[in-house]
């Protein structure tokens, strides 16, 4: 853990849950993931004219206004319908509703890959489930090196999440080449996709970098790809956790359909006109 300072409560409960079912845990044999390619689904999206999206089965959340009880393998299928190129899945039960079954259910059902959103905090918690990626958030594990490798030796593509530059620093040393920068700040829980825009000229051309939480909108879509996000990861804006239950499909195509055909990996670099 690099720091259990300044986390909102919400996310302490998420850790406490976390390490207690860690700990009840009869350590499973390792995973062997034949995984689905990550880099293929974002090339065989953009080669189809659309956002490279990731569509999140998010049951509900500490953030969410209410919870969506569907069946996981019915919305997933939805996400694809609407163009999604990948699903996540939340294998969080206490405060998100989801589960490992729901995820092995869902990867059975779609031929996109899949990512296991969880908190993952040491190399035992990757044996509950295969998924095609895996997400592993910087701020919370100790020794990000290892765990990349660990996940890599299983087959999972390691999906390394960050929310500032030094994270960034951290990602990119430990090996990463897919690195999502969240927008979800752990302290507050608000979403600033202002934080995208600041960590991406940061990022090495050769990574994969997605970006994750508060994008609403087509115009938001648009917004980060124009700051170079490959991909995009969202969840409340398709589940809509609100009372009217609105249509998954089309929630997920009108970001999949929201480039302008503009939108270009990584803007150049400004330059100074005194250093030409
Ligand atoms: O979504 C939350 O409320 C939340 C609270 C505490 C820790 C993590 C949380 N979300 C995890 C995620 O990363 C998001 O599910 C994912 O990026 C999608 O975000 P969004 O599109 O804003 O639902």
């Amino acid at each position: 853990m690099n720091s259990e300072t300044d986390l909102a409560p919400a996310v302490e409960s998420i850790l406490a849950a976390t390490r207690e079912r860690s700990a009840e845990a009869s350590g499973d044999d390792p995973i062997s993931v034949d995984a689905r390619s990550f880099s293929d689904a974002v090339e065989r999206a953009t080669v189809n004219g659309r956002v490279p999206l990731i569509a999140e089965v998010k049951p509900t959340s500490p953030t969410a206004d209410g919870t969506r009880d569907d069946d996981p393998v019915e919305l997933a299928k939805r996400m694809v319908e609407g163009g999604a190129a990948a699903i996540s899945v939340l294998t969080e039960p206490t405060h998100f509703g989801g589960s490992p079954e729901a995820l092995a259910r869902v990867r059975e059902a779609v031929d996109v890959p899949v990512l296991r959103k969880d908190f993952v905090l040491e190399e035992a918690g990757m044996d509950l489930v295969e998924a095609d990626l895996l997400l592993l958030i910087v701020r919370f594990v100790d020794d990000l090196e290892s765990l990349v490798e660990a996940a890599r030796d299983r087959g999972f593509q390691p999906l390394v999440e960050v929310h500032d530059r030094h994270e960034l620093e951290t990602a990119i040393d430990a090996g990463a080449t897919i690195v999502g920068v969240n927008n979800r700040d752990l302290a507050r829980l608000e979403v600033d996709l202002e934080t995208f825009e600041s960590v991406a000229p940061a990022v090495p051309e050769d990574v994969t970098l997605i970006a994750e939480s508060g994008i609403s909108t087509p115009a938001d879509v648009r917004r980060m790809r124009q700051a170079g996000a490959d991909a995009l990861l969202v969840g409340s804006a398709i589940m809509d956790h609100g009372e009217r239950e609105t249509n998954v499909t089309e929630n997920t195509r009108r970001l999949t359909r929201a480039d302008d055909g503009d939108a270009s990996r990584r803007p150049e670099t400004t330059t100074n006109e005194d250093d030409s």
